[in-house]
């Protein structure tokens, strides 16, 4: 779960890094989850990476809602971006992102050979904001095959490049950037895939707007997982709603009060696990730039 706090400064910090490292890299693999592909990303990763070639991964795929990952893919290809959906889990998948990643720069490594430059092989940097998947791919790529290459030319010394495969290489360290904060509809969504703490908003409020959104958009897994119908007319709903999870889950009165703090740790434990099932929280007509 996320635990950095951003401040104006660790963000031009992050960017200066990056913005160095990139410098040395053929192609950004930029992580965003998939449960929220447009809130997860990054506010200024264009600024930040600019024209560098780009392959935007789509992270978690197991847990999101299928139909609206391929809207999503399709989306982010639409704007010319190579882009893809993983569940990061799935060690085969690994394979996939760095073929992509070769058939992005295939033109670019020929023209070098033609230009009767040596075979090298291509550079890579994993870039995202909290909790979309950076240290398990780039850990599960080093376990397998970690030769760690040496120092290069502006990379400082803590920061090693690692040979994933013959012709691809890695930075073992992330690029850690930060989500958007400015609007409620985001932080919302970032909150429930874990890239900011839940606790930093009000707990009641984000488990008011999750249920509403599930009741408008995913009525059939409330149903299979609570066995609950939400009848968002009716102005008790949320006081009905709290009251079936606790006596579904047995979950104990307090003070002869149903215990919401408990239901509401419940849910969200569910929903970080996805044991609730596959949620999107936002489909393409949210974007707004
Ligand atoms: N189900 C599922 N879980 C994933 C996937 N990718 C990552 N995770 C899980 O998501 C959590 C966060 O993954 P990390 O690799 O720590 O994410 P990170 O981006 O390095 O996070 P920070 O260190 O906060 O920046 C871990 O519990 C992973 O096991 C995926 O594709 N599917």
């Amino acid at each position: 779960m996320a635990q950095i706090q951003w401040f104006p400064g660790h963000m031009a910090k992050a960017k200066r890094e990056i913005s160095e490292k990139i410098k040395v890299i053929d192609i950004v693999i930029e992580l965003v989850d998939a449960r929220a592909p447009y809130s997860s990303k990054n506010p200024m990763i264009n600024d930040i990476i600019k024209n560098k070639p780009r392959l935007i991964v789509l992270t978690k795929k197991d847990m999101a809602d299928e139909n609206l990952t391929k809207q999503w893919v399709q989306y982010y290809e639409s704007l010319g971006y190579q882009a893809m959906s993983v569940n990061l889990k799935n060690f085969n998948e690994y394979q996939k992102i760095i073929d992509k990643c070769r058939h992005v720069l295939k033109e670019k490594m020929e023209k070098e050979l033609a230009r009767g430059l040596k075979p090298r092989a291509i550079r890579a940097m994993v870039l995202g904001i909290p909790n979309v998947g950076k240290s398990t791919f780039i850990n599960r790529l080093a376990n397998r095959k970690a030769t760690i290459t040496g120092n290069k030319p502006g990379v400082t010394k803590a920061q090693q490049i690692i040979r994933v495969a013959k012709d691809f290489e890695l930075f073992d360290t992330p690029g850690v950037l930060w989500p958007k904060f400015e609007d409620e509809h985001i932080a919302k969504n970032i909150a429930m895939i874990g890239s900011i703490k839940q606790n930093i908003l009000p707990l009641d409020d984000l488990f008011i707007e999750a249920m509403t959104y599930l009741s408008q958009n995913y009525s059939s897994i409330l149903k299979e997982r609570y066995q609950l119908e939400i009848d968002l007319e009716d102005p008790d709903w949320v006081l009905k709603t709290f009251d079936h999870i606790a006596q579904l889950r047995k979950i104990k009165p307090l003070k002869g009060e149903t215990d919401y703090d408990r239901v509401i740790e419940l849910f969200f434990s569910e929903i970080n696990d996805g044991s609730i099932g596959r949620i999107t929280w936002e489909d393409t007509s949210c974007v707004k730039d």
